[in-house]
């Protein structure tokens, strides 16, 4: 109000363009300052309700916590930096104290303009002369300098607070116009001091302005003054006055302008209250917004915190759950630990027991059961032996049935024999040389070929490479003492060259065979029955050699020619030398002789020998001395020529010859028990010289026995599969049950 009064008490003062330049001066003075006050009060008030209500909203958003925004905003803006800072606390300047400064300077500058006056005065008074006015003239340029300095800065300023009417230059209004005020005060006593100024130098500066104050009275010029050099001072005094009149109308004009500042200044401030407004009411959407988000979070957050409270809860459930499970479990465990303490004193009394008890108990113990393992071991053994026996008892009995079967059905008996490998086989190291024979069970013979072939035969009898001559004849002589009771009896050897059918039907002189002992035994027999059967016991000795017989008891050998012929007591050869024998000496006295009619008529006898046939037949008539029945006996041992294949042979020449021939008696023999195998009507024992001598033997009413000869090594092996399939086959053969040849006395 009081503002208002001012200006209205303005507005009734006269006119200014009524008064004259120094009263008009002070008018627009006090009219500038009355306006400045008014604009100030009201822009100061307007400023606080501002600044209140921008505080209000400012705590608002404090409260809210939606400052960061604001102080966001408030960084591209420094009197809202200033609210933000006073809203949190912080300090703040509106305007500063610049004026102040400012003032101070103006005064400070104001005093050593007074002070350069004053020395400038007395330097004259004191000294005077073209020198010292010389020097204070200087003195007194720079001041003029320093002046327009000031007043270059002056314009500076007013160009400042022109430019502040733009954008940007809203901050600081009320400073600026205050700055302006002072301002014009520092330039009006500038004003005062250059006029005073040239008042004391008394020469060529204007008059005082009307109304001034009266300055002291004007000093005398001494007469040493230059009246040139006083014009000059005179022409700078009027240049400063010049410049002095530019000063005012440039205050004149920076009045103006303030006013227009003023006003600009306003409108300006409520433009940006206006944009403030608008900011906040943005601000306040935003802030809603995110209020609004805030609040949605905290829903989400709130249900959240609903499910882990539930899951809390579980767990609460779970853990009390598990603290009264674990509660069980501790008594469990307890009463497991007195458990444990008792089962640890009964084990120690146990422990105790047992020690006590091995001291004691145990030895004997131990002694009774070894006692009782040796009883037991005893028993097994015994059990063992007693099945071994009974086993061999059993094979025993089985082979009885086995040769009582074949007794009756006539089979022709298979003893398999192999002989042992030579020195020459056994040093020979060669491969070809390795044994290829294996003898698995009792009456089994196992070959395996050079080709890794493995067969198994089984046969009557199997003799392997350590069996004895006594051994083997063991099982003959049951055949041989038949003949004594009138029955037919063959046995043959077949077989390899080399495998010892010489070996086991004659055998040399040191270890007999087969022949030798069977005469033997047939003379022992013979000799032991005398007293009631009288044996008439005669033998003859033949070759076949080449299909051509040879009787190795003639005196003519090798001349007469023999055929085979049939008599009532079967096939025989006429001719024959029959020699009646009464002792085994006898007998080998003729076999050497046979022996020795073999060899002259033959260079090589060992290959002789291997491609005929020889035959040693025995015929005994045995007379009952007491009933005079009369029974007729034939024993025929044949040694074979060898079964080797003619192609292996690869003979030439006679040897082919005598090859083929071997191979024709034999491939007939093989024919006949073919045919007796198969049940045949015909018996084609017409093929071959050997076949029609041993008609009687392959016939019913005989009983034939088949050496097969083997050799145990490997070369040999084809040769013994060979053979081995022939006494396989021949074993098959039914003969029928051979019958005595006897007739009854008197007939
Ligand atoms: N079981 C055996 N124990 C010991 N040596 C044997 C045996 N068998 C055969 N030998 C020996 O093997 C060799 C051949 O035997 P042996 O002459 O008897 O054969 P082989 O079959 O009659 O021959 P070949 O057809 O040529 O007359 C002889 O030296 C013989 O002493």
């Amino acid at each position: 109000m009081a503002g208002e009064e001012e200006l209205n008490g303005i507005s009734e003062q006269p006119s200014v363009h009524d008064l004259g330049g120094e009263e008009r001066l002070a008018r627009l003075e006090v009219m500038a300052k009355s306006q400045t006050a008014v604009l100030r009060k009201s822009f100061v008030s307007k400023m606080k309700e501002k600044d209140d209500l921008i505080m209000d909203m400012l705590k608002t958003f404090k409260r809210l916590q939606v400052l960061e925004p604001i102080q966001a905003f408030a960084s591209r803006n420094s009197r809202i930096g200033n609210w933000v800072g006073l809203a949190t606390g912080e300090t703040i300047e509106i305007g500063g104290n610049a004026t102040d400064e400012e003032v101070q300077e103006l005064r400070k500058e104001r005093n050593d303009l007074r002070n350069m006056v004053k020395d400038l005065k007395s330097a004259m008074d004191s000294k005077g002369g073209d020198g010292a006015i010389k020097m204070k003239l200087k003195e007194f340029k720079k001041d003029v300098k320093k002046l327009e300095k000031e007043k270059s800065k002056l314009l500076a300023a007013l160009q400042q607070a022109q430019g502040g009417e733009g954008g940007g230059g809203g901050g600081g209004d009320g400073a600026e116009t205050a700055k302006l005020m002072l301002q014009v005060e520092k330039l009006k006593k500038k004003l005062e001091k250059a006029e005073k100024k040239g008042g004391k130098d008394g020469r060529g500066l204007s008059p005082p302005p009307p109304g001034a104050p009266p300055g002291p009275p004007p000093t005398a010029v001494p007469p040493a003054v230059d009246d040139g050099k006083v014009k000059a001072l005179e022409e700078e005094n009027a240049k400063l006055a010049k410049k002095l009149e530019e000063s005012k109308a440039k205050y004149e004009k920076a009045k103006g302008k303030l006013e227009e500042v003023g006003k600009a200044s306003l409108k300006g401030q409520e433009e940006i209250l206006a944009s403030m407004a608008s900011e906040m009411e943005k601000l306040e959407v935003s802030s809603k917004k995110e209020i609004d988000e805030a609040k949605k979070e905290a829903a989400g957050k709130e249900e959240e915190i609903k499910k882990l409270a539930e899951t809390v809860k579980k767990l609460t459930k779970t853990n009390e759950a598990l603290k009264s499970s674990n509660s069980g479990l501790g008594v469990a465990l307890s009463q497991l630990a007195k458990k444990s303490g008792t089962l640890t004193s009964e084990f120690k009394l146990l422990k105790s027991q047992v020690h006590a008890s091995m001291k004691t108990d145990v030895p004997k113990i131990a002694k009774s059961t070894a006692s009782q393992i040796a009883a037991a071991s005893s028993n097994f053994m015994k059990s063992i032996e007693d099945l071994k026996v009974n086993y061999e008892k059993e094979v025993k009995e089985r082979k009885r049935l086995f040769n009582l079967v074949q007794e009756l059905r006539g089979n022709i008996r298979v003893f398999a024999r192999c002989r042992p490998p030579s020195k020459k086989e056994l040093s020979s190291g060669d491969e070809s040389s390795t044994i290829c024979v294996e003898f698995p069970a009792d009456g089994e013979v196992a070959m395996k070929n050079e080709k890794g072939k493995e067969k198994n035969w089984e046969f009557d009898q199997v003799f392997n490479t350590g069996s004895t001559q006594e051994q083997v004849y063991k099982e003959v002589s049951p055949l041989v003492t038949s003949v004594l009771d009138g029955f037919n009896v063959c046995i043959f050897a077949y077989g390899q060259t080399g495998t010892g059918k010489t070996f086991t039907m004659m055998g040399p002189e040191s270890n007999r065979g087969v022949n030798t002992r069977a005469l033997y035994e047939l003379f022992d027999m013979s000799q032991q029955r005398r007293s009631t059967i009288e044996d008439k016991i005669t033998v003859s000795v033949l070759e076949v050699y080449n299909e051509q017989i040879k009787d190795l008891l003639a005196e003519d050998v090798g001349e007469r020619k023999y055929t085979v012929r049939e008599g009532p007591h079967g096939n025989y050869v006429p001719d024959l030398t029959m020699v009646n024998v009464d002792s085994l000496d006898e007998v080998i006295e003729l076999l050497a002789l046979a022996d020795l009619n073999r060899s002259t008529a033959k260079t090589n006898m060992n290959e002789h020998s291997s491609r005929s046939h020889l035959i040693l037949s025995c015929y005994i008539v045995s007379t009952n001395k007491h009933s005079g029945e009369v029974s007729r006996g034939k024993l025929h041992l044949i040694d074979l020529a060898g079964s080797e294949r003619v192609g292996k042979s690869g003979a030439k020449g006679l040897a082919l010859k005598e090859a083929q021939n071997i191979n024709k008696s034999l491939s007939a023999l093989g024919d006949v028990i073919a045919a007796r195998g198969s049940g045949s009507s015909h018996i084609p024992f017409r093929n071959s010289t050997l076949t029609q001598l041993l008609q009687d033997s392959l016939s019913a009413d005989s009983k034939t026995l088949m050496f097969v000869c083997i050799s145990p090594v490997m070369y040999n092996s084809e040769e013994g599969f060979c053979s081995l399939n022939f006494a396989e086959r021949a074993r098959k053969v039914e003969l029928g049950k051979a019958t005595k040849n006897v007739v009854k006395a008197g007939k």
